[in-house]
């Protein structure tokens, strides 16, 4: 394997609107950005990846020609930065996109062609990052938390990070050095879907709708009421759960209800999920730093301040010079580079795996 301190991360989440790709340089210790590129995924490629988020006929085979076309959006991307690069890429470290999520069955899956890429890059190549967490019996999600405290963490002073894309997880970065954290439920994935469903939009941009309408307490409440909100750590969810059909059933026997008040309610689910699993660790929070797209909600970010009690600071990890829609690719590249060290990515703290784990696969170039 190449000596090279530089990597590059690609994320494809659960918002499935494409690929967010860095090169970053991980010389002597620091972890630095050097340049981001987004993919956008083919319209194509990205319904089908949808539909596989539920079960279909044919999957297997629909999942198979689904990675191939994947690992040319990720070759794309890895080629836009890759030109840019300073000096030989280590590898190309790549999330795949999750189609299943099932740690309660042993198994989480991110759809992905590791070998075509490694063929189309001609760069080392590792994936499958979160399967050897769940072999040892943890959730195999969240992994940023690890990256956060590496990238975020400061002695003495108590962060809270949180990752907002298609479902919401946060990092509790404890003063005294300890880090909890796991996926507190939707992020994004109701607010694009209700707004794609009644205004053709792919998302609420600013939170500019939702800021229209108004919360409606009975209906926050009865979302509120999901078990899946109440039930202790560790834990980690996605589109399984959460996803359009979920939200029709709670909507059953509200009637004469405004599309935006519907949005306006389910930004407010979102902030306040994450607000209360943040105040359900019963520290002094000295700062909350979001990232992933709902960082470009400013409807969502205000809502959240306010769930937390309007005493804590909010902003987004670009205070911190991270720009929020970076950071998910860079704890990638970051995951990487870590294998390639032989070093554990997982936190058994925050996954319940039985112990620390070198997490992902390689795929020579
Ligand atoms: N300007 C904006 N205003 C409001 N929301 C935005 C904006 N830009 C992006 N978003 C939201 O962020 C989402 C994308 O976020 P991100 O890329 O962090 O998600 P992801 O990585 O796919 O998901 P996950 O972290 O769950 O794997 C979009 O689907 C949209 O809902
Ligand atoms: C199974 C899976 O893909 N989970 C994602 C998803 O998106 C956010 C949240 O749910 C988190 O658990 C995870 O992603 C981030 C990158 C993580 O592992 O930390």
């Amino acid at each position: 394997m190449m000596t090279s301190s530089l990597y590059i991360g690609l994320m494809s989440g659960t918002s499935l609107d494409g690929v967010d790709g860095v090169l970053a340089d991980f010389a002597d210790g620091a972890i630095r950005t050097l340049e981001a590129a987004f993919v956008p995924f083919p319209a194509e490629l990205r319904a089908e990846l949808m539909a596989l988020q539920a079960n279909g006929a044919n999957e297997i085979e629909r999942e198979a020609i689904a990675a191939n076309g994947l690992a040319r959006a990720y070759a794309d991307c890895v080629a836009a930065l890759n030109i840019k690069a300073p000096g030989p890429v280590a590898a190309v470290a790549v999330h795949g996109q999750t189609v299943r999520h099932r740690p309660e069955l042993g198994f989480t899956r991110q759809t992905n062609n590791p070998a075509l890429l490694a063929e189309l890059t001609g760069i080392d190549v590792i994936a499958d990052f979160r399967s050897r967490d769940i072999a040892a019996g943890g959730q195999g999600a969240p992994l940023v938390p690890a990256f956060h405290a590496a990238a975020f963490g400061t002695p003495g002073t108590t962060r809270v990070v949180v990752n907002i894309g298609g479902i919401g997880n946060i990092s509790v970065l404890h003063a005294d050095g300890r880090v909890t954290g796991y996926d507190t439920g939707p992020g994004n994935v109701l607010l694009d879907g209700w707004i794609g469903r009644h205004q053709g939009k792919e998302y609420d941009a600013d939170g500019a709708w939702g800021a229209r309408g108004s919360v409606m307490p009975a209906l926050l409440e009865r979302l509120l009421e999901e078990p899946y909100f109440h039930q202790p750590a560790p834990k980690s969810t996605g589109r399984d759960l959460f996803h359009m059909e979920w939200l029709d059933a709670r909507l059953a026997g509200f009637t004469d209800l405004a599309a935006q008040d519907v949005q306006a309610t389910l930004t407010a689910l979102t902030a306040q999920s994450i607000a209360r699993a943040i105040l359900d660790e019963r520290v002094t929070v000295d700062a909350v730093y979001v990232c992933g797209g709902g960082a470009y909600n400013g409807t969502l970010l205000r809502m959240l301040a306010g769930a937390l009690g309007g005493a804590v600071p909010v902003e987004s990890t670009a205070a911190l010079g991270i720009a929020p829609n970076r950071v998910e690719a860079l704890a990638f590249a970051w995951l990487g580079y870590r294998f390639t060290q032989r070093q554990p990515g997982n936190m058994p703290a925050v996954t319940g795996a039985q112990g620390p784990r070198i997490l992902g696969a390689l795929y020579p170039a």
